[in-house]
């Protein structure tokens, strides 16, 4: 199983880079995290932002492997706790399906694309950078497998 991110937004500055390396580098190779990249769609020339969110879900479709499961990132998502994700990771890797998370732009993400989801989650109440969001969710998908390994990363 991958897992793959798929995040609008390149060009990241060095410690969303680095931050995010250092968290998915610890991966196993069974449970890689994948890091997939999507040049935003430039608002310009009055575009609207749901037409910018539009163009940004055919992109960032064409980023999906075929047969993903997909959870959608946003600030109006379920909560999970880290025990949660754990257990979600645990099960995920029992079916082998690659799982795709997807961060979106400035804007959010197509409206659309959320509902077709299997999954809306956020990982806080607030409005964060989508460079932040790829950092957090990498550490929290490390710190959930090291969970399911009785890794010491991770203390109660
Ligand atoms: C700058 S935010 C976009 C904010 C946009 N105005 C909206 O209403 O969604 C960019 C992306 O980061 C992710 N994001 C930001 N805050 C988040 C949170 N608290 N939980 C989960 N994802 C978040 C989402 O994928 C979002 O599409």
């Amino acid at each position: 199983m991958q897992l793959i991110i798929a995040a609008v937004g390149h060009r990241m500055p060095a410690w969303i880079e680095s931050g995010f390396a250092e968290y998915a580098k610890r991966m196993p190779p069974d449970c890689r995290i994948l890091l997939k990249e999507i040049k935003p769609v430039e608002r310009s020339g009055g575009r609207t932002a749901e037409s910018v969110m539009a163009a940004e879900r055919g992109k960032i479709e064409a980023a999906i492997p075929k047969g993903s499961r997909i959870v959608a990132l946003d600030e109006r998502g379920r909560d999970l706790t880290t025990m949660q994700l754990s257990q979600l990771l645990g099960q995920w890797r029992q079916d082998g399906r690659d799982v795709t998370f997807l961060i979106g732009g400035a804007d959010g993400l197509d409206a659309g694309l959320k509902a077709s989801a299997d999954m809306l989650v956020r990982v806080s109440s607030l409005t964060l950078p989508h460079g932040m969001v790829r950092v957090l969710l990498a550490e929290q998908l490390y710190r959930a497998w090291s969970i399911t390994q009785n890794h010491p990363y991770h203390r109660v």
